[in-house]
């Protein structure tokens, strides 16, 4: 990894021996204004679209055209069951076992299902810990979420900030944290990986310190589903969402994923909202009074299934379980974002000009770079676009980059890297 050089004939050489090379030839990619492939730095935000994508949802068309209602018993996949399709490749992806899993809705939705039954406050033990500066759909959730038992945000939120003059959290501080909330703590939900610095905790750590202090731990996997390597089983995390249109690449609006630690699989009388899609299938069509849930995740499904929305699901599960899964992903995965990181610093621009705040170590990130650009941001990221570099801007000041495995190449990291140096000369 020493040994990075920023040419055009290095990267070229990085990429012929990639493994997971021609995944990009999966994938649909955007045009730059030069009318050329862009350099899509945006699997963060929203994943580029499998090419089996509009196959597999046509596929789902057909069956309705063609056999209407019946569609959920005939065709390639009946409806009826097409959620359950999903599970293995699922769990392979968090590191859990099919029992649970589920997927189902969207993201912020799932979080609120989970927090229904993982954020059962009591008089004594009604604390809720999260990132500061989390995401705001998640933020809303847990005020709303607080206010629904009658609680106000700022008594029973605690949010965790960086120490003074540091952009990232520190695990021992996270820990400390928990620990110092003792037995006021219900429920710790953190991202997987922080949205806007790429900061990847440390969940089977926090889950530990959770635990040992009797609370719930949960983890918004929004950035770190198909971006980290997970296990979630092994690391013992009560319970977890994630969206599947950013690393998932299952297209805007896409379903949403759910896991549920195997030790709530039997637990009817924990609470949940309920739906006649999470109830036993047994008896699921008698149409009788009285909610029995189904073992596991998928007793929290409220809604049948939606077969679209799915359809590209499956299509681009299947491209990462093709691709070796998280392990062959992750192992690319790092070396872009090291490649990455090693053009950047080449440019060795001042600090007050522009800094990564994501930590340097890979096991505390994923593959987004943020670059705090203290002047000229937004100049920045025109001069990246008009190049062709397809990154985003979140305020105040950060530039997100995440070069993806299964569709970026070494060549494109080379390329961005151009990009900047260009604009690092103008700067000068
Ligand atoms: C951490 C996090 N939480 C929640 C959301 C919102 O998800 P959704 O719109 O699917 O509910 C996002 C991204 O949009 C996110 O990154
Ligand atoms: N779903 C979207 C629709 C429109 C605009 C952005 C999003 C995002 O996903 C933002 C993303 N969660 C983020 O980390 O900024």
């Amino acid at each position: 990894m020493t040994s990075f050089q920023p040419t055009a004939e290095f990267a070229a050489e990085l990429d012929a021996q990639d493994a997971l090379r021609d995944f990009r030839n999966r994938f649909h990619i955007p045009l730059a204004p030069n009318g050329q492939p862009s350099v899509y730095f945006c699997g963060n935000s929203l994943g580029l679209q499998p090419k089996a994508a509009r196959a597999a949802v046509e596929q789902e068309f057909d069956s309705w055209e063609k056999l209407g209602v019946e569609g959920h018993f005939h065709g390639t996949s009946p409806w009826m069951h097409y959620h359950e399709t999903l599970s293995d490749s699922t769990a392979r992806l968090v590191g859990a076992k099919p029992v649970e899993v589920v997927v189902m809705n969207n993201l912020t939705t799932n979080l609120h299902l989970l927090l229904v039954s993982f954020y059962q406050p009591t008089a004594t033990r009604y604390k809720v810990l999260m990132e500061g500066g989390a995401f705001p759909s998640d933020q809303y959730a847990l005020e709303s979420q607080v206010k629904l038992h009658g609680l106000a945000p700022d008594e029973a939120i605690v949010e965790l900030r960086p120490r003074a003059g540091e952009h990232t959290l520190r695990t021992e501080d996270i820990l400390a944290t928990i620990q110092e909330l003792g037995d006021s703590l219900a429920t710790v939900i953190l991202g997987g990986v922080n949205y806007y610095t790429g900061q990847a905790f440390d969940m089977a750590a926090i889950t530990r310190a959770g635990h040992a202090v009797g609370a719930m731990v949960g983890f918004d996997l929004a950035h770190a589903a198909g971006n980290l390597l997970l296990e979630l089983h092994d690391w013992d995390v009560d319970f977890a969402c994630w969206c599947s249109y950013k690393y998932l690449n299952s297209g805007p609006g896409g379903t949403s994923g759910v896991f549920v630690h195997e030790r709530f699989a039997n637990r009817p009388d924990l609470l949940r909202l309920a739906g006649w899609w999470g109830h036993d299938p047994a008896d699921r069509f008698q149409m009788k009074k009285g909610f029995r849930p189904m073992a596991g995740a998928a007793g929290w499904q409220l809604s049948n299934a939606q077969i679209f929305p799915m359809a590209i699901h499956r299509a681009a599960l299947a491209l990462v379980d093709e691709a070796g899964g998280m392990p062959a992903l992750r192992r690319k995965s790092e070396q872009l974002t090291a490649y990455l990181e090693y053009l950047v610093h080449r440019l060795e621009l001042p600090a007050e000009v522009l800094e990564i705040i994501t930590p340097a170590e890979p096991a505390a990130r994923g593959c987004q770079l943020s670059m705090l650009v203290h002047q000229n941001g937004r100049q920045l990221f025109d001069f990246l676009a008009a190049a062709g570099v397809i990154a985003d801007w979140r305020e105040p000041n950060v530039i997100r980059l995440a070069p993806v495995p299964l569709y970026n190449s070494f060549g494109d990291v080379q390329r961005a890297g151009q990009v900047l140096a260009e604009w690092a000369g103008k700067a000068k």
